[in-house]
């Protein structure tokens, strides 16, 4: 059977490809402002006057290094915008963030830093008070007035982790909705590591006094939805923390957890895994921002009560999506999505040691600030180096958490701005001066500035609002008109026509007589004739556009039918060259399987042949064993009787002796008995000793055999009583044993035998010759030598034999 095909997919016609703004590359400069803070103590010397709303004048104090060096001498700095000591908050707000505010909104990013002498204002100027916000509560203020209608409901967008965000339908979120709020909540306000005695900071738990700012950005977009996240980060000894970190609600807590920087697929910096909190209204990101603050790390020194020992940075991101064509739902493409961040910082001030009298912690701590700081100022030094020189010199932003952080934004991706705040006291002066000539460096930095690429998805302008107008319409009929069958009717974005406002109400009474009702109806119908000649020049120029469009759809549409049919002569060889592959794929398949199945086979016949050798080799094997077992067995059984042959042998042997004895000793005791002068002439004994290897047993009979009384060498004993004579050839002589006659050995060759293994046995035969002497003639020479002449040989005495064994 032919597998399933799946049918040719048509290609959908590409949509058509977004326009894409143009990026333009701008410059800003680093804006710098200065905010004087009023007196502490009235009357106080001072060494910085506001000189105009542009310039402040340093006066070195006589306490001053400056002074007592003999340098001292009174010097402007210029800025942006001076606030003096009796500038409001709001005022600050409108001239420095509400253009970053403004930036928010319209997709671009920006930076605002706090910078100066610990106790010179910074907290105050970020965050002010429940009555008098800073830029941070009037930042949310103005942020939530603006986007308030426009909002998209809550995890339309979520984090994607790596610093980017997706969106969803209204479907999805809503069921995370659901999600979020049946899990329980996690221990958020408290912090492991820094909460242990710090007050509520104001306003957090009272909201009744809070006075919001009421400004608003008027640039919105009313076909975008907004959402914003917040997240608060603290840099502190050079180690990064979240300050809203959710921590267990149960178990001990194991406090904040330090953070990384990484970079994003557009090169941007990013906290790792920092939480972003989603905020529905300025009171929702008010309470982010008390959670936050609990934890920050600050402490009372000598010149600041409540003194931040920590950088922090308040990050607010806008995120906006545009509405699909109906005005109803959010477009849910990645790449539709802007997305903009604002980051308030509020630095650690820096300090003198020698000043703050700090010691322990806050010696570490005041180093690791300054070290950042100064890190901070290098970065900016060698930015402008660069600018000015055209140079390429490396800017270390990795050398501290600070400027890392920032990079992207000193590399040209957003707007910075710093208020410098100063304290008019003259013990400050020293660290003030260093203060105003970082602002001037930092003044000098160019960054270049990008526009916001937003995507033009071509959707008519006005839609959420028309989508609203339908809406109302329809729910208007629906209460109005029964059955009026609403429920069908769809939005339809066409623009509405009208040629001016209704006619106005006109009588004669009208105040000015006849001649005011005249010209005010001829002033009306001007307009509408005018209208009417708008609307009829864009009428036609509407038709014109149309013509030209049908007339390019049309051609359009020709040469999509010219293509249409070369595909389709396309797809028909395509389908032939398919069939044909078909074909062949099938006889290959069945050649394969004929093969298979042949291979199958030979496999089989294969195992069995190896089964047959196999058990060949074990038939081989038994067959080895069994004739080793035999050969054993054989061997066990010729050795046994040759083991009883022997002994026959031996007994039978034993017995002709004994016999030959017998009638030997009878024979020489008949010769003794009768003629005692007679010498016998035969051998006197047989042998009664053999070889070791004959194991010839000795005569019983012990009875002394006396050749003659008289002569005692005469005497002979019986065989058994002495040792077998060992067939040694190193040994010619032996002496008889029980008595003083020597016996000369003669070793001869015998007979060749074959052995049990296949071999030859030689046997020597051993030949005992013994000399006698006449005892009746040699009485007188005792002492005669022996000759080799002499005497006969009694008898054989053994063999000795060598056997030859073919190996196996
Ligand atoms: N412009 C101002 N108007 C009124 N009070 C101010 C102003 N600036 C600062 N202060 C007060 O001065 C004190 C110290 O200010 P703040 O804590 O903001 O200093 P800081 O620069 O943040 O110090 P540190 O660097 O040590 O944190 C606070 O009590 C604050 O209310």
């Amino acid at each position: 059977m032919k597998p399933d095909r799946t049918p040719m997919q048509r290609r959908p016609r590409l949509p058509p490809k977004p326009r894409t703004v143009e990026r333009k590359v701008e410059q800003d400069p680093v804006e710098v402002f200065c905010r004087i803070r009023p007196a502490e103590i009235p009357g106080q010397e001072e060494c910085i006057a506001e000189v105009d709303s542009r310039t402040v004048k340093l006066t070195p104090p006589n306490s001053s290094f400056a002074y007592r060096n003999g340098s001292a001498k009174e010097q402007l700095y210029k800025f942006e915008r001076v606030f003096g000591p009796s500038s409001s908050q709001k005022e600050l707000f409108s001239r420095v963030a509400m253009p970053l505010v403004s930036d928010l909104v319209n997709g671009r990013n920006g930076l605002l830093f706090a910078y100066g002498v610990t106790g010179s204002g910074k907290t105050y100027t970020m965050q002010g008070t429940p009555q008098d916000g800073g830029i941070i509560r009037r930042t949310l203020d103005v942020l939530f007035n603006s986007i308030q209608d426009y909002q998209a409901s809550r995890f339309t967008f979520r984090p994607d982790g790596m610093n980017g965000f997706d969106a969803q339908s209204e479907v999805e979120a809503q069921n995370d909705r659901r999600k979020a709020a049946a899990t329980p909540r996690l221990r958020p306000m408290a912090g492991g590591r820094t909460t242990r005695g710090r007050k509520d900071p104001p306003g957090s738990q009272d909201s009744s006094q809070r006075i919001p700012d009421t400004s608003r950005i008027n640039s919105v977009d009313e076909d975008n939805v907004y959402s914003v996240f917040i997240s608060y980060i603290e840099i502190y000894n050079n180690y990064l923390y979240d300050l809203l970190e959710e921590l267990p609600e149960t178990g001990p807590s194991r406090g904040l957890q330090t953070k990384i920087i990484r970079e994003d697929a557009q090169h941007n910096m990013y906290v790792h895994a920092c939480t972003e909190v989603e905020v529905k209204s300025p009171e929702d990101g008010l309470e982010v921002l008390y959670r936050g603050l609990k934890r920050r790390k600050i402490a009372s020194t000598r010149l600041n009560c409540e003194s931040s020992r920590s950088h922090s940075i308040f990050t607010i991101r806008l995120l906006q999506a545009p509405l699909d064509a109906q005005g109803e739902d959010v477009v849910t493409d990645k790449s539709a999505i802007v997305v903009s961040q604002l980051s308030l910082v509020d630095l650690a001030g820096s300090e003198r040691n020698l000043r703050t009298k700090a010691a322990g912690d806050r010696i570490k701590e005041a180093g690791n600030i300054n070290n950042s700081l100064m890190n901070l100022r290098i970065c900016i030094e060698i930015l402008r180096e660069n600018q000015e020189t055209g140079g390429n010199k490396k800017v270390p932003y990795r050398d501290s958490k600070l400027t890392h952080y920032f990079k992207n934004f000193f590399d040209g991706d957003g707007k910075v701005r710093m208020v410098v705040c100063v304290n008019p006291r003259s013990d400050d002066y020293d660290e003030t001066l260093t203060v105003m000539k970082f602002a001037e460096l930092a003044s000098e930095v160019q960054i270049q500035r990008s526009q916001p690429a937003r995507r033009d998805l071509g959707l008519p302008p006005g839609r959420r609002r028309a989508n609203q107008l339908f809406k109302e319409v329809r729910k208007k009929l629906e209460d109005e008109v029964e059955g009026a069958g609403v429920e069908a009717l769809e939005v339809d974005l066409a623009p509405i026509y009208s040629l001016a406002p209704d006619w106005p109400v006109l009588t004669s009474s009208t105040p000015g007589g006849l001649e005011e009702v005249i010209s005010r109806l001829k002033a009306h119908l001007r307009k509408r004739l005018q209208s009417r000649e708008r609307l009829e020049k864009n009428f036609w120029g509407t038709v014109a556009a149309m013509r030209s469009g049908i007339a390019e759809m049309e051609k359009e549409n020709l040469v999509m039918k010219k293509e249409l049919t070369s595909m389709r002569a396309l797809y028909s060889d395509a389908m032939g060259r398919v069939r044909s592959l078909e074909n062949l794929l099938h006889n290959a398949e069945s050649a394969n399987e004929s093969l298979q199945r042949k291979l199958e086979d030979q496999a089989f016949l294969r195992d069995e042949c190896e089964a047959v050798k196999e058990e060949r080799d074990m038939a081989k094997v038994q067959s080895q064993i069994e004739k080793q077992r035999m050969k054993a067995k054989l061997r066990t059984k010729l050795e046994q009787e040759k083991m009883k042959l022997k002994s026959t042998l031996n007994t039978e042997l034993h017995h002709q002796k004994s016999k030959i004895y017998q009638s030997q000793v009878k024979a020489l005791k008949q010769a003794l008995f009768s003629d005692k002068q007679t010498v016998p002439t035969a051998p006197l004994q047989p042998s009664t000793t053999s070889s070791s290897d004959t194991d010839l047993t000795a005569i019983p009979d012990k009875t002394p055999i006396k050749a003659s009384t008289s002569d005692p060498k005469l005497n002979m004993t019986p065989a058994s009583h002495r040792t077998p004579a060992v067939v040694n050839l190193r040994h010619r002589r032996s002496r008889s044993q029980g008595s003083d006659v020597w016996i000369d050995h003669r070793p001869t060759q015998g007979e060749v035998l074959p052995t049990a293994g296949g071999g030859a046995q030689v046997v020597l035969r051993d030949v005992e010759i013994l000399h006698q002497r006449d005892p009746l003639h040699h009485q007188s020479t005792p002492n005669r030598k022996r000759s080799s002449t002499e005497g006969t040989p009694l008898q054989d005495r053994g063999v000795w034999g060598s056997q030859k064994r073919p190996r196996v």
